[in-house]
């Protein structure tokens, strides 16, 4: 180790001590992790869940491990250094982050994520103390919890830091999935509105109060296993109504708060993954619309007849909140009722949105491609929460009808 220099200590936890050095030989700034306990074997080193999983792990959003020493039965981390942790970032903020900044950062941290969960693990302890920041650039820590997605059930040891940490978990669920880093996700991704937790328990009972202090007490319907599992544990639920996520975080928007619900669904099973949630409208707001659907609407609407408008002004908005529901939907508000799908699967890979059912249900509400990029209407979606509505009827009249759909086009163009 003499090969660096400390130069000061950035961070103290459970299990190591973070330091930052100067490599000697390199000259490169990095972070030393010495951890605490000792270890007398190489073979106690590389069975380390970190180790065993940050050696597989090669992502921008995922922060490099770079050399790992063990010297007089003590062992060092050594990774690429990073300026401050997310949580540091919130707490030493006066304002809140526009929706642009959460948008970046929400996004990459669901790629770092979504690149995890493929490569077969799962995080397990994702918090803001454990997203990494320099400049604009976000990475997931602290993999020392991490676990295989194909390990057998039950996990029983302790996961994941209270505020973050999912129903399923908190219900002592011996079998979760890569979905309890979901529901982190959405919890964090509200912290980035409001610059304080969503939800705060400061016990485990508190932390369930919490939670359906926002979400409301969950039930069969929303989630099917939860008699069973807080019968297991003794555990009876308050009976409280949910909050409007919108007066929680007044600053998000309706994609945004949308986006938190779907990720903090009570059923993990209804929580998108982490790539589906990659698609989610949140991340297209603001998206320029290629000159809006030249093939096929186009040429429909020069055989047929008006001309969508594509210039938007105030008094185009409606007082329906749907109206705005998607800004780039309004760049298309066209009266074009015989758009033919079959021309857009075989002529544009754009993709179109399709919501259903936001305004009566808001938290069933769901966004998925219509056609997929490579143009096949076929592919069912895999988007637990799917409401049943979706491909019923492919008739594109209902595309613009009365039903509240929002229709986005955000593809590559071939
Ligand atoms: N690569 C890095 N660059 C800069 N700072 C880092 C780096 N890795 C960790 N840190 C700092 O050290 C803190 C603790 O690191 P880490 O979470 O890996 O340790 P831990 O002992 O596993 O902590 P925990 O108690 O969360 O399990 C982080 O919150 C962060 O502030």
């Amino acid at each position: 180790m003499e090969r660096y220099r400390v130069v000061k200590e950035v961070g103290d936890g459970t299990c190591g001590c973070v330091y930052k050095a100067l490599n000697l030989e390199t000259n490169e700034i990095v972070a030393i992790k010495k951890m605490k306990r000792k270890f007398y074997f190489w073979e106690e080193c590389i069975n380390l869940r970190e180790v065993k999983s940050l050696r597989k792990m090669n992502h921008p959003n995922i922060v490099k491990l770079k050399e790992i020493v063990r010297e007089n039965h003590e062992l060092f981390f050594i990774f690429e250094y990073m300026e401050c942790n997310l949580y540091q970032i919130m707490r030493d903020r006066q304002n809140s982050f526009t929706e642009g900044e959460i948008r970046s950062f929400m996004s990459q941290i669901l790629q770092g994520l979504a690149y995890m969960h493929k490569n077969g693990y799962f995080h397990r302890d994702l918090k803001p103390e454990n997203l990494l920041v320099t400049n604009d650039i976000i990475k997931i820590a602290d993999f020392g919890l991490a676990r295989e997605v194909m390990s057998k059930p039950p996990y029983t040891d302790y996961v994941s830091t209270r505020w973050y940490r999912a129903p399923e978990v908190l219900l002592h669920s011996s079998s979760y999935t890569p979905a309890i880093d979901v529901w982190a996700v959405g919890a964090i991704m509200a912290e980035l509105f409001t610059l304080s937790p969503l939800f705060p328990g400061e016990s485990e009972t508190d932390q369930i109060y919490k939670i359906c202090t926002v979400l409301g007490t969950p039930d069969r319907s929303i989630w099917p296993e939860v008699m069973d599992l807080s019968r297991s544990v003794n555990f009876r639920f308050f009976q409280i109504p949910p909050a409007n996520l919108s007066d929680v975080i007044p600053n998000a928007s309706l994609e945004a708060v949308d986006l938190i619900l779907q990720l903090c669904s009570w059923d993990p099973q209804r929580r998108p993954t982490a790539e589906q949630s990659l698609q989610h409208p949140f991340f297209h707001v603001g998206t320029w619309v290629p000159y809006p659907l030249r093939d096929p609407f186009y040429a429909k609407i020069n055989e047929t007849g008006p001309k969508p408008k594509l210039e938007l002004n105030l008094w185009d908005f409606g007082t329906e909140s749907d109206d705005c529901f998607l800004g780039l939907t309004l760049a298309v508000k066209p009266s074009i009722t015989n758009i033919d799908v079959n021309d857009a699967s075989q002529h544009s890979r754009e993709e179109f949105l399709f919501c259903s059912g936001y305004q009566e249900n808001p938290r069933h509400s769901v966004f998925w491609p219509l056609i997929s990029s490579n143009g096949s209407m076929n592919d069912g979606p895999t988007m637990p929460s799917l409401s049943s509505s979706y491909l019923v009827n492919r008739n594109c009249s209902d595309f613009y009808g009365e039903s509240k759909l929002a229709v986005g086009s955000f593809g590559t163009r071939p």
